[in-house]
């Protein structure tokens, strides 16, 4: 949640990034294991919990809801499950901050409730479309009520009998998948999701670990409603779209050899490692077994140039909180780099594909925008200048990245969101080797 206060970062040139990274716990993990620990018969314990604002938002709504969740110390919690139909009627309306994945994940999971709820979110969330989960909800027989041209809040109307749907979903999006998977629990009968291209799969994975029977592959999932969820203990990974910051400022750092450690590899998620490696990038990767059911490797980076490329479409979900960042890769590279099938980035926390697009310019990078994508003009010896992150969390740290490699200082406006996934960012940045300051 933006707490209304403006803070402004002052990132500039600093020295090459050395030295062993721990970045903190995946957000997409650390919302559903507040969720299905909720659901579950029993106690719980998620160890790794990202202490951000988008998990820590769905964990005050869970709490409203009855949930006891204790906190024992930062990246832990225990959590009281109350059982699949024990959450209780919420006061008033739930607020989702920042986070789309909580509120669309929410909007499922309370479309199977007996009560009725609101949920509301921030400036930006509140901007963001809803209709891609109430339209297939609302075929389950949810009765949700989104604010005017579909955007937040969302009125959900308690009480529906659900009934289950097969259904292939008109984007690419783990979240709407998610959304529909969990008002499948509450249904009469099998829900069947289909998608266009395969998304992260923590849904799954987690229904299954916590016993509720689950089919899927990539791209295809499906359960029955009914059953129950057993409580256990839930080890989150590290988020590699925050270490993602890391992997992209090693890479165009000269000098820089960076290691960062047991980040969670999902192979949903890692779609930039191939894209970087296509362009030249030098990523060692050395397998650490698992956590919480998903590979972990350590990572070393070292410098290396950068060549430009046609991002494979393929790559594109695997890899799309990451633009931001590769986009600031491509303006470095030797020759241009093309994004397509990327038309999602123009609805996440800002239009990414723009405010991107607007800032490079700002620093001295050529950008042509498309409609779902971009052509970035390489070569650019970046120059200082102010940009705007839109209240956009991963703008404002690709512009702490940009800065590392520009000839002069660069204003960062409005960088209070970075705490909705990544808190200290800025500290392990300056660790590592960034020129970065509040001003
Ligand atoms: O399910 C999730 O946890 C997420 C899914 C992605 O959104 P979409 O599914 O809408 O693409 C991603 O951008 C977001 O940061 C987290
Ligand atoms: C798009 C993002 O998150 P969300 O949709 O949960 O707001 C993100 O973290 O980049």
């Amino acid at each position: 949640m933006s707490s209304g206060k403006t803070i402004d970062w002052i990132a500039s040139k600093g020295a090459p990034l050395r030295g062993e990274l721990a970045v903190p716990g995946d957000k997409s993990v650390s919302h559903r294991a507040i969720m299905l620990a909720s659901l579950a018969d029993g106690v719980s314990q998620v160890e790794g919990f990202l202490e951000g604002e988008d998990a820590r938002a769905t964990e005050a709504i869970f709490r409203r809801m009855g949930v006891r969740i204790d906190a024992p110390k930062a990246g832990s919690r225990i959590i009281h499950g109350i059982g699949i139909d024990g959450l209780r009627a919420p006061d008033g309306p739930l607020d989702c901050g920042n986070a789309g994945t909580g509120m669309r994940l929410l909007a499922g999971l309370l479309a199977g409730q007996s009560f009725d709820t609101t949920l509301v979110g921030d400036a930006s969330l509140s901007k963001r479309p809803m209709r891609r989960v109430t339209a297939p909800l609302a075929r389950m027989g949810a009765r949700i009520d989104t604010g005017e041209g579909g955007v937040p809040p969302l009125r959900i109307h308690g009480g529906s009998a659900l009934q289950g749907i097969d259904i292939e979903t008109e984007v690419a999006s783990a979240q709407v998948k998610s959304a529909l998977l969990l008002a499948g629990l509450y249904a009469r009968g099998t829900t069947t999701v289909r998608e266009p291209h395969p998304t992260r799969d923590y849904t799954e994975r987690m229904l299954q670990a916590l016993g509720w029977p689950i089919e899927f592959s990539p791209g295809f999932a499906r359960l029955e409603g009914g059953h129950r969820l057993l409580a256990r203990d839930i080890a989150v990974p590290a988020d590699f779209s925050s270490a993602a910051f890391f992997i992209v400022a090693a890479t165009l750092v000269p000098g820089s050899d960076v290691r960062l450690q047991r980040v969670g590899m999902n192979p949903r998620r890692t779609g930039l490692l191939h894209v970087l490696r296509l362009m030249g990038a030098d990523i060692e990767e050395t397998p650490a077994g698992e956590q919480g059911g998903e590979p972990v490797s350590d990572l070393r980076v070292r410098h290396a140039p950068l060549r430009g490329i046609e991002v494979p479409v393929a790559h594109v979900a695997d890899m799309i909180d990451e633009f931001p960042a590769l986009f600031v890769a491509a303006a470095c590279a030797q020759g241009t780099t093309t994004v397509r099938g990327a038309a999602e980035l123009r609805v996440k926390e800002s239009d990414r594909i723009a405010t991107m697009a607007t800032g490079l310019r700002a620093l001295g990078a050529r950008v042509d925008e498309t409609p779902d994508g971009a052509t970035i003009h390489g070569d650019s010896q970046l120059r200082g200048g102010s940009i705007d992150s839109h209240g956009d969390h991963r703008i404002a740290m690709s512009f702490a990245v940009a800065a590392q490699l520009s000839d002069g200082g660069v204003r960062i406006g409005d960088i209070a969101n970075v705490a909705t996934s990544f808190p200290g960012f800025d500290a392990l940045a300056r660790q590592a080797g960034f020129g970065l300051r509040e001003g």
